[in-house]
């Protein structure tokens, strides 16, 4: 446009992002209806194939293959504050187990053939030119929400736009569907507050144990998560507002991933509670982007059953898994390319032959004719 302001590229994701194609989904619907088994006896896994077609336009949609897992890492400030007993180091040194391939999620991602994409959007460490990693930082971990904003607004921003970029540039290379991944000590006290923020629901409800702490520390969490609500007093309709005051830099590039995935009409697969409050901040900003998301699975954390609730979104597994890094979404990815291979593949009673429950009989000269 000449003269005009230049478009941002968060601004010309959220224009981009589109609810389902209601023929594409209804047609998935209809062929769900006609396939060699009881209609609906596929459960949630008819839902899923009847979002993707939606979500591609196409009935069937294309299987959700190759896969890629984005680790987003970062640190919190809010970890000055006594919220989980590890170290804030270990996020650094998990990212380099990450890239060495011995994390829980490398062996899981490697069972079900998704690539590990690891990026560093806010380590507060230097970890140089680490082999495989994506080097997006944009400072080194945010500040303590309970003394003030987490980050900028601008650094919210440019968060989130390294995670449109993530996803623009693993669609690019092939994928078919995006999975989400975090790592960032403390990241389930940032998560609690984001959910609290966008639900309403209080900071008991939303505050969980994370890693495994003991009842005084989680008194302390809750009443930390409590702090810095009425500090900031965020306002669910300024969701770049909101992650400014309670961060991650992790939340923030995992809700441009999502927004990412949802303007280029590919799947997202979430994992737990930290995916659950960035999927609401790329809801407030984009409220179709949801149609992208699929929930791998419910994490042990109570803000995360709140934040799908909000979201609109069932989970396809619970595992009693409290552990991120995208463990869960992996574990949930055969589920979904199933979901849509069945569409893609199982028979019709007609074209098989097979009698459905309200024609009793297909003649041979009727299946001839098909
Ligand atoms: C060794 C280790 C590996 C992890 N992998 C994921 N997390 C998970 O735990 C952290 C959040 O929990 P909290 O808020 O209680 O600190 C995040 O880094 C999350 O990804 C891990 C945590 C640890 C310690
Ligand atoms: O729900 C999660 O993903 C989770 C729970 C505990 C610690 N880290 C992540």
């Amino acid at each position: 446009m000449p003269g005009g302001e230049p478009v941002s590229l968060l601004d010309a994701t959220v224009d981009a992002v589109r609810g389902l194609d209601e023929e594409a989904a209804a047609a998935a619907r209809d062929r769900q209806s006609r396939m060699t088994k009881p209609p609906g006896s596929l459960g949630m896994l008819e839902t899923v194939s009847e979002q993707l077609a939606g979500l591609s336009g196409q009935c069937p949609p294309p299987m959700p293959e190759p896969a890629a897992l984005a680790v987003f890492a970062a640190d919190h400030g809010v970890h000055a504050q006594g919220v989980t007993p590890w170290p804030q180091e270990v996020t650094a040194q998990m990212v380099s187990n990450f890239l060495a391939g011995g994390a829980v999620v490398n062996a899981f991602a490697k069972q079900v053939g998704a690539e590990v994409c690891v990026v560093d959007v806010g380590v507060a460490a230097h970890l140089g030119d680490a082999a495989g990693l994506v080097p997006r930082k944009v400072r080194m971990g945010t500040a303590d929400m309970t003394q003030g904003p987490a980050m900028s607004r601008e650094e919210a921003v440019a968060a989130i736009e390294a995670g449109i970029e993530t996803a623009r540039d693993l669609v690019a290379a092939g994928n078919r569907c995006l999975l989400t991944g975090d790592m960032g000590i403390a990241n389930t006290t940032a998560s609690a507050a984001l959910i609290a923020a966008f639900t309403g629901a209080s900071p008991a409800q939303v505050t969980g144990y994370g890693t495994g702490i003991d009842e005084q520390t989680y008194a302390h969490k809750v009443e930390i998560v409590r702090r810095a609500l009425q500090l900031h007093r965020p306002d669910p309709q300024d969701p770049v507002g909101v992650l400014a005051a309670f961060g991650g830099l992790e939340h923030a590039a995992l809700a441009g991933f999502i927004l990412g995935g949802a303007a280029l009409r590919v799947p997202v697969v979430l994992d737990g509670v930290i995916a659950g409050a960035a999927a609401l901040v790329a809801q407030a900003i984009a409220p179709e982007s949801t149609a992208a998301c699929v929930a791998g699975h419910r994490s042990a954390e109570p803000g995360h059953a709140l934040a799908l609730e909000a979201l609109g979104i069932h989970p396809l597994i619970d595992l009693e898994l409290r552990l991120g890094e995208g463990s869960g979404a992996v574990l949930a990815l055969p589920l979904v390319a199933a979901a849509v291979r069945a569409l893609r593949e199982v028979a019709t009673f007609d074209s098989a032959g097979v009698a459905d429950a309200s024609a009793s009989v297909v003649s041979p000269t009727e299946r001839e004719r098909h």
